[in-house]
């Protein structure tokens, strides 16, 4: 199914346009109440059980955020268990299989058949009906709100004037929610872990919140911003676990004189290359003790070794996330909101959870479960 992410011509640039339109600052802005409306749901939904699996609440809130935000219509995730359970699954299996789509497209198909197994296909076409639903009744609706889909069920192409046919539109749709749900998912499960495993930080990054707002109705993402150690956090949590750790594939393009020179070795047009990011980030060339987390680096100031041209969560170029702000805005507000309101801990799980946290790359990381238990402040 085409989409943004597997196209490489003039469509992907108009269609890279639009989109880039949806994501504008001032668009964002106005979306903050909603994000908050559903980080609201996950908190109060989380305290209720007392007991949850942050990993797979963060992937539900990251659903419905995105759901939400992109079809005007959310799928309910947070509150409905069912449902949280088949959508998480089934994202798994088609990141697996959109990856592999999009990388091993020249490999005969053979190979794609053993790789895409009957169960996983059908596992799969779960985010598929979901995504082509919603979008089918978003375009049937008659609605004021613009939502990211609106900018493109309006857009015209620009080789024949017509609207995008079903297909691409269908590409574009799964190409949101999973670029955008998963991956924020797994950048917060990723900080919480560390914050959990590492309580002197959790106390100064709650000290922080703390200080600066005097009850959560005030917490807004405008003065979020200004909060150095929050923005710390964050940063250190995508640089010790990137959303995508692995590589992120490249084709050497054919154009004079020829061929690509990186570090004194030719890579002949063809070729693909990439950077992995996991590699990148815990290089003690450009961090310090690569494996701790420790926030304090990004604080201005520090002297703990942080260079940050060598820090690439969201990477570089004109592919590079466009979802970037939504995902600061989504992060911020759901950490500042949860250490403002709630307590986390591993309880009975302790022991095991400070076992370490490793993720599988399948192009976007695969996480796993997190228990925690929770209280209210
Ligand atoms: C912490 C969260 C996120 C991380 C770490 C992340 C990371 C990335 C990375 C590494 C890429 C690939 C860029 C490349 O090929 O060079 C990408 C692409 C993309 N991301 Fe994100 N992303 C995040 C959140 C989001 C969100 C919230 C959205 C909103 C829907 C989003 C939408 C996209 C889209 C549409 C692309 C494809 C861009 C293109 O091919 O031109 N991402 N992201």
């Amino acid at each position: 199914m085409p989409s943004s992410f597997t196209t490489n011509d003039k469509i992907y640039r108009q269609k890279k346009q639009i989109l880039s339109a949806a994501f504008a600052p001032r668009k964002l802005e106005a979306m903050e109440p909603l994000i908050r409306l559903h980080i609201d749901t996950f908190c109060e939904t989380i305290a209720a059980a007392g007991k949850t699996d942050i990993a797979a609440m963060l992937g539900a809130l990251s659903i419905d955020v995105l759901s939400d935000l992109c079809f005007g219509k959310c799928f309910d995730t947070l509150k409905n268990e069912p449902e949280r359970d088949r959508i998480l699954e089934a994202m798994e299996k088609a990141v697996e299989l959109v990856i592999r789509e999009g990388t091993m497209h020249k490999w005969p198909r053979a190979v794609w058949k053993v790789l895409h197994s009957k169960e996983k296909m059908i596992k799969r076409g779960y985010v598929y009906q979901r995504a082509a639903g919603a979008m089918m009744e978003q375009m049937n609706r008659k609605s004021e709100r613009e939502d990211f889909f609106t900018n493109i069920l309006q857009a015209r192409r620009p080789d024949n004037g017509q609207p995008y046919e079903m297909p691409e539109l269908m590409g574009e749709s799964i190409l949101l929610l999973v670029a955008g749900s998963d991956t924020t998912s797994t950048a917060l499960t990723v900080i919480i872990w560390h914050l959990l495993a590492n309580p002197k930080t959790m106390e100064k990054l709650t000290a922080e919140i703390r200080a600066n707002f005097d009850s959560a109705d005030a917490i807004k993402y405008q003065a979020l911003q200004g909060l150095p150690y929050l923005h710390a956090v964050i940063e250190e949590g995508l640089r010790i676990c990137p959303p995508n750790p692995g590589l992120i594939p490249r084709v050497v393009v054919d154009r004079a004189p020829g061929h690509l020179a990186i570090d004194g070795r030719i890579f002949p047009p063809g070729t693909e290359i990439g950077v992995c990011n996991f590699s990148l980030h815990h290089n003690p060339l450009y961090f310090d003790d690569p494996d701790s987390f420790i926030p304090e680096r990004w604080m201005p100031n520090s002297d703990i070794k942080c260079d940050k041209a060598a820090f690439a969560p969201f990477s570089y170029g004109p592919r590079s996330c466009l979802g970037r702000n939504m995902a600061y805005m989504e992060m911020s507000l759901t950490l500042a909101l949860l250490v403002f309101r709630l307590k986390l801990s591993f309880g009975n799980h302790e022991k095991e959870m400070l076992a370490g946290f490793d993720v599988d790359d399948a192009f976007v990381a695969i996480k796993p479960s997190v228990p925690v238990n929770v209280t209210k402040v």
